[in-house]
C-alpha cells in the first residue's frame, strides 16, 4: 500500500498508544490480555476440530459405532467451549472498543473546546474541514478498524502457524517420477495451498482493487448529497422566501447523479468480482481433494485424513487471504488515520497561534487597559493600529466606522480570540464578560436554559428570570421556561435579541460587549433598553459597536476606526 512510510506508521502508533498509556491503562491492558487469550484459544478449538474431522470419519469409514458416539460427545464439548468463546471474543472487543472510543472522544472534545481551539480553527488556512465529523465519526471508524485490523493479524498469523504444521504433516511425502529419476517433495500439500492462495488473492487484488477507490467516492458523495438537504433543512425560510426550490432541486439532483453514476461503476465491478471469486470458492471446495486423491487411492491416508486436510487447507488458505481481503479497511483505516493525525496537527498549529496574539493580562482591577494595540488580518493587512485606550466601571463605549473596517474584529481581539494582534492588554476576568452579538446563540434546550447560558455559578430563581423577561418585554414567553424547542426557529430575530438582552439582566456582568445587538429592534425599543441597562446595571461596562447614530446618546465615548489603521476616541 502506497503511502506506508515510516512517517506514517509512526503517527497512527502514537495515535494508538495514547489509551494503553493513559489513566486507564489498568483496563485497557486487562482487556486486551484477555482478548487475545480468547483469540489464541479460538486458532487453539480449530486446530481441535481439524484432529476431531479425522477421528470422526474414520469412526464413520470403519463403521465403529462406539468410537463414533465418543467423537460425538467430544463434538459437543468443543462446539460448546467454542460458543462461549466466540461469544465473548466480540461482546469484550467491542467493550474495549467503546470504551477505547469513550476515552478519545473526550480527550478530543476537550482539546477542540480548550482555548476557543473550535473558532480558532476557522482562521488557519488548513484542510481540517468537518471537525465535527472527526470527533463523531472519525474516532469511531478508528477505534473499530484498528481491533478489526489488529486482532484479525493475530488470528491470521496463529492459523497458518499451527495449519500449515498440520499440513505438512498430513502431506507426507509425495514421490514423483521423473524420467528414470524419482523426486521427493515434502508437506507438498502445504506448497500446493500457498501456491493457491496467493494465486486466488493476487487475482482478487487485480479485480477488486478500483473498488477502494469507489467506496471512497461513494462515501464522499452520499455525504455531499445529505449535506445539500441538510442545507436547505437549515435555511428554509430564506429559501421559501427566494422561491428558490427549482434551483435546490437542480443542486440535488445533480448530486445525487453523481451518487448514481457511481454506484453504475461499483455494481459494473462488483459482477466482474463476484465472477471471479465464485468460481474460486467453488473450485476451493474440491481442490483440497483432488490434492489429497493420489495419497488417498494409495491407501496411505484414510477419509478422515482427506476430510482433514481439506479443512487444514481451506484454513491455511483463508489466513493467506486474510492479507489481501483486509485491503479495503487498511486503505479505509489509513485515510482515517491521516483525517485524526491532521486534525491534531492543526489544533496544535492553533495553540501555537495563540503565543502571537497581543500580550494579555489578566487583572483584578475592573478597568480595562489597552496600549499600543495592531489588529490585522490573517494577510497581514493592518485593521489598527497602535490603539490606546483604558475604560473602567460604569462607562461606556461606542465603536463606530464603515462596514468592514474592523469593528468587530477589535472585539473579538479584546475577548482574546484573535490572534492576529500586538501590543498589550489589561483586562478582567473572562467569566465577568458577557457577549451580545446580532444574532444570539441559542442553544437547544429549555428556554430557562438558554436565557442563562453558558450557565451561572449563582442559583436564579424563576421569579427573578420572570422580571427580567417582563422588562424586556417577553411576558408572553413566560410560562414556557421548561419548553423544549429549537428556540432560534420559534423566535423572531427582535425577540431573539430580546431574550440576549433579559440574560444580560440575570447573569449581570460587569463587562458587557453588543455587537449590533439592537439592530433588529425600533429606535424607541432600543433607547428603552439602553436606559434599562444603565438603570439595573450602573457598574456594568458597555462596549457597543453599531452604525446607527442614535446609538451615540447612550455612550459616553466614541472610538472611531477607518479599517486601514486610523483610530480616534472622542468624548461625548
Ligand atoms: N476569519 C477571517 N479571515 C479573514 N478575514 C476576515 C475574517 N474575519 C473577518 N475578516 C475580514 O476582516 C475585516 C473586518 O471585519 P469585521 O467583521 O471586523 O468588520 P466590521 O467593521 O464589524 O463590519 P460590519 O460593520 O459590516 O459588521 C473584513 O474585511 C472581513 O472580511
Amino acid at each position: 500500500m502506497s503511502g506506508m512510510n515510516c512517517a506514517f506508521l509512526k503517527d497512527s502508533w502514537q495515535l494508538i498508544r495514547e489509551y494503553w498509556c493513559s489513566e486507564e491503562k489498568g483496563q485497557a491492558w486487562g482487556l486486551t490480555a484477555v482478548i487475545v487469550t480468547l483469540n489464541l484459544a479460538h486458532v487453539y478449538l480449530l486446530v481441535l476440530f481439524n484432529i476431531w474431522y479425522n477421528r470422526f470419519y474414520n469412526a464413520l469409514q470403519n463403521l465403529d459405532k462406539e468410537e463414533f458416539s465418543s467423537a460425538l460427545g467430544e463434538f459437543s464439548i468443543l462446539a460448546a467451549i467454542f460458543i462461549i468463546v466466540a461469544v465473548y471474543e466480540l461482546y469484550l472487543q467491542q467493550k474495549l472498543e467503546i470504551k477505547w472510543r469513550r476515552w478519545l472522544t473526550k480527550k478530543y472534545l476537550v482539546n477542540w473546546l480548550q482555548n476557543q481551539t473550535y473558532y480558532r480553527l476557522l482562521l488557519v488556512d488548513n484542510n481540517t474541514d468537518n471537525p465535527d465529523q472527526r470527533i463523531s465519526e472519525d474516532l469511531q471508524l478508528f477505534t473499530n478498524y484498528t481491533l478489526r485490523l489488529s486482532m484479525g493479524l493475530l488470528k491470521a498469523i496463529a492459523t497458518l502457524a499451527a495449519f500449515v504444521a498440520i499440513l505438512w504433516q498430513l502431506s507426507g511425502i509425495l514421490t514423483i517420477p521423473f524420467g528414470s529419476m524419482q523426486v521427493d517433495i515434502s508437506g507438498y500439500m502445504v506448497w500446493v495451498a500457498i501456491f493457491y492462495a496467493v494465486i486466488g488473492t493476487w487475482l482478487t487484488h487485480k479485480i477488486g482493487k478500483p473498488l477502494i477507490k469507489i467506496n471512497f467516492d461513494q462515501q464522499r458523495y452520499e455525504a455531499d448529497f445529505r449535506f445539500s438537504l441538510v442545507r436547505l433543512r437549515e435555511n428554509c425560510e430564506s429559501i421559501a422566501f427566494y422561491s428558490g426550490e427549482s434551483r435546490e432541486e437542480k443542486l440535488f439532483l445533480g448530486r445525487f447523479a453523481c451518487v448514481v453514476d457511481n454506484f453504475r461503476k461499483f455494481m459494473k465491478r462488483q459482477k466482474q468480482l463476484t465472477w471471479f471469486t465464485s468460481g474460486y470458492g467453488q473450485i476451493a471446495i474440491i481442490f483440497p481433494v483432488l490434492v489429497a486423491a493420489p495419497r488417498y487411492f494409495a491407501k496411505e491416508m484414510q477419509l478422515g485424513g482427506l476430510l482433514q486436510t481439506m479443512s487444514a487447507f481451506g484454513k491455511v488458505q483463508d489466513a493467506l487471504s486474510f492479507f489481501v481481503d483486509s485491503y479495503p479497511l487498511l486503505a479505509e483505516w489509513k485515510s482515517v488515520v491521516e483525517r485524526l493525525t491532521g486534525f491534531v496537527r492543526n489544533m496544535h498549529k492553533v495553540g501555537e497561534l495563540s503565543g502571537i496574539g497581543a500580550k494579555v493580562e489578566m487583572t483584578e482591577a475592573q478597568q480595562l487597559v489597552v496600549s499600543g494595540l495592531s489588529v490585522c488580518l490573517p494577510g497581514g493587512r493592518p485593521l489598527l493600529s497602535n490603539l490606546s485606550l483604558s475604560l473602567s466601571s460604569g462607562e461606556s463605549l461606542l465603536v463606530a466606522g464603515p462596514s468592514g473596517s474592523g469593528k468587530s474584529t477589535l472585539l473579538r481581539t479584546l475577548a482574546g480570540l484573535w490572534p492576529y494582534a500586538q501590543g498589550t492588554m489589561a483586562v478582567p476576568q473572562k467569566k465577568d464578560f458577557l457577549f451580545l452579538p446580532q444574532k444570539s446563540y441559542l442553544p437547544l434546550g429549555t428556554l430557562r436554559e438558554v436565557l442563562l447560558y453558558p450557565g451561572s455559578k449563582r442559583q436564579v430563581t424563576d421569579e427573578e428570570i420572570g422580571a427580567a423577561m417582563a422588562l424586556c418585554k417577553l411576558d408572553w414567553l413566560r410560562g414556557n421556561l421548561n419548553r423544549l424547542e429549537d428556540w432560534s426557529h420559534v423566535l423572531s430575530l427582535g425577540e431573539q435579541q430580546r431574550i440576549a438582552f433579559a440574560r444580560a439582566l440575570i447573569q449581570k456582568p460587569k463587562w458587557l460587549f453588543m455587537d449590533e445587538a439592537t439592530s433588529a429592534m425600533d429606535e424607541p425599543a432600543e433607547r428603552a433598553f439602553y436606559t434599562l441597562l444603565r438603570e439595573r446595571l450602573p457598574g456594568t461596562v458597555i462596549i457597543s459597536v453599531g452604525h446607527r447614530g442614535t446609538l451615540t446618546c447612550h455612550h459616553k465615548k466614541k472610538l472611531t476606526i477607518d479599517g486601514n489603521g486610523c483610530w480616534n476616541v472622542l468624548n461625548l
